[in-house]
């Protein structure tokens, strides 16, 4: 009642103050009440920019169940039909005719405590190919799991989109576009435009703004990480984040088949971002096993649109980092026999091809090993290029799986699995707290295998018995915690914090998280400490429209 005054808003409420258990009481039955998701997403998504903090709570108290709606697969049907379902600004549309004014748009931003972006070009949504302006859905829902899942106040995070056209015939002929219907501009054009977009972000927030790259093609995802992570705060989620999930998904699957990563082939059916990412890190978690990089090396093979990965390739190139892993083979497209042929004990689909791993293909893999890995990755869920149920039912329920979209319980032969999502949503959201609260400059590699580490080690027994090789979704808020706090514990002793050590790093990382509690509607939650500064309550000053 005394808020309602204070805020001047006696009277235009009924006078019955409902509590956060009755208004969220009420927004489950309204949720549960739409039979469509884009109907939920929707709904979910009005009670966000109108209850920012009841909007949390709910999704986090109910986050196995919602989190298909706000993430994958959901946003990707979103981001499809973006035209028709776009109510109000969620983030920043940067134009490439707004380049030379980019710093001057974001400061159109209502909110300055800006501390994480996630910025795509749309070029490569999920499994769906270019959907250029439309893809504003992605960084939208990358965003709110990163409240959701780690705890960073919504206020610190921007999505935005850099809208430089689309090659996507049937979006530029479509009346409800509502990106640049023209083309991709691509070459320098492109490039300056996203130089200026980097500098902009740092002049704007600081030179520690959190800058993740998601769902670009490709060729700009290798080659902005490259090119970006020793001058900015910046990951590529496709490449990274999803590396370390399956690196943490591989550690757990070597409890159950006894195998040593390092002891493994590995093949990909997919030879693009995701493919090359998680390779590069498991050369990485090889070499900590004792083997050479060669010999890692030699262990991954690739699969790309056009066949096996061979040095002596007519069919197909070998631009990029795939080149290092060709192998002196005959060129092959028959992904059956391929694996005859290669012989893997693992097999990662990141290929975007719903269902190439056929029932052929899962039978070879279980007459090669007493427990294949099969991990079906490519989003959404109609992308997966298996599902669970045929998974265990074409290799007699011997193989260890996980997807990249969620799957409901499966049963094969009285047994009910609940198999493990296998997605980067382990990884970013606590990789971001980290690295945001010890505010460092730069992302080293070793942060993502720190990640991987933090997952695997927390996954039980029972998890694993039940057929998953990664914590419940309801567990992804605590690891954020446990992730972000491995990551501040490397940035001290590695000197790459911009702060003084804290006392007590769990406590440090919980004041730091957003409350969705109304009663701690006050507390400066995104504030993060200047340099040797202690976080003093007493002296804060409350926004003007509470006192
Ligand atoms: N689970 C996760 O966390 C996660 C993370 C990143 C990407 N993904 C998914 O992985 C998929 C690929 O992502 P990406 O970033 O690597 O995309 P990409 O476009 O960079 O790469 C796709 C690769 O698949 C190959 N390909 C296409 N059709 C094929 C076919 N019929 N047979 C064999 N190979 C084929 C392409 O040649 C290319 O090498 C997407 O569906 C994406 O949603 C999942
Ligand atoms: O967005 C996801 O669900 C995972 C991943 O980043 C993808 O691009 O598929
Ligand atoms: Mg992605």
């Amino acid at each position: 009642m005394k808020e309602r005054q204070l805020l001047g808003i006696h009277g235009l409420l009924p006078a019955r103050v409902k509590t956060m258990k009755e208004q969220l009481f009420l927004c489950k039955l309204t949720v549960d009440n739409y039979t469509t998701a884009t109907g939920k997403y929707l709904y979910l998504n009005d009670l966000m920019q109108r209850n920012e903090k009841l909007f949390y709570k709910l999704l986090t108290e109910n986050i196995e169940q919602l989190l298909p709606i706000v993430y994958t697969p959901t946003v990707g049907l979103v981001c499809q039909r973006f035209g028709f379902l776009f109510r109000r600004p969620e983030g920043i549309f940067l134009n490439i005719y707004d380049k030379g004014n980019v710093q001057q748009i974001l400061k159109n931003w209502p909110e300055k405590g800006v501390k994480v972006i996630v910025v795509t070009d749309g070029e490569r949504i999920l499994g769906l190919g270019d959907l250029g302006a439309h893809g504003m859905g992605i960084p939208v829902g990358k965003l709110s799991l990163y409240t959701a899942l780690s705890g960073i106040n919504p206020k610190a995070c921007l999505p935005i989109t850099l809208d430089c056209g689309t090659n996507n015939e049937t979006l530029l002929n479509d009346p409800q576009y509502v990106g640049l219907r023209e083309k991709r501009i691509g070459g320098e054009r492109y490039e300056a435009f996203v130089d200026e977009f980097m500098e902009a972000c740092v002049e704007e927030y600081g030179p520690n703004i959190l800058i993740q790259f998601e769902d670009f093609g490709s060729h700009h995802a290798f080659k902005f990480l490259e090119k970006y992570r020793h001058k900015y705060c910046v990951f590529n989620d496709d490449l990274q984040g999803t590396a370390a999930v399956v690196l943490a998904g591989l550690m757990s699957s070597s409890r159950i088949t006894g195998k040593k990563l390092s002891e493994s082939k590995i093949l990909f059916l997919g030879a693009g971002g995701a493919a090359n990412g998680i390779a590069s890190l498991l050369v990485m978690g090889m070499i900590r096993q004792g083997v050479s990089k060669e010999e890692a090396i030699g262990k991954i093979f690739l699969i790309d649109a056009d066949g096996l990965v061979v040095n002596t390739r007519t069919k197909g190139d070998l631009i990029g980092p795939k080149k290092y892993y060709a192998k002196d083979l005959n060129e092959m497209d028959d992904l059956n026999a391929i694996v005859n042929n290669v012989k893997p004990n693992i097999l990662i689909g990141v290929s975007t091809k719903g269902g190439a791993f056929t029932p052929k293909v899962l039978k070879s893999m279980a007459a090669i090993s007493k427990r294949p890995v099969i991990f079906a990755l490519s989003n959404p869920t109609n992308n997966a290029e298996c599902t669970p149920q045929e998974a265990y039912q074409h290799t007699e329920g011997r193989c260890v799986y996980a997807s990249g979209s969620p799957f409901k319980e499966v049963e094969y032969q009285g047994k009910t699995y609940k198999t493990g999502q296998g997605n980067n949503c382990y990884i970013f959201p606590g990789v971001g707290l980290g690295v945001m609260l010890s505010q460092m400059l730069h992302i080293p590699e070793e942060v993502f295998l720190i990640a991987a580490d933090t997952i695997a080690e927390n996954i039980k027994q029972e998890h694993l018995d039940k057929g998953s090789v990664y914590p419940p979704i309801t567990d992804i808020y605590n690891m954020s915690g446990l992730i972000a706090e491995a990551i501040m514990k490397y940035a001290f002793e590695k000197n790459l914090a911009g702060i003084n050590r804290p006392e007590s790093i769990p406590d440090f990382i919980e004041k730091h998280q957003y409350s969705t509690s109304y009663e701690d509607a006050l507390r400066p939650t995104w504030e993060i400490p200047p340099l040797d500064t202690k976080y003093d309550m007493e002296k804060w000053d409350p926004p003007k429209s509470f006192c």
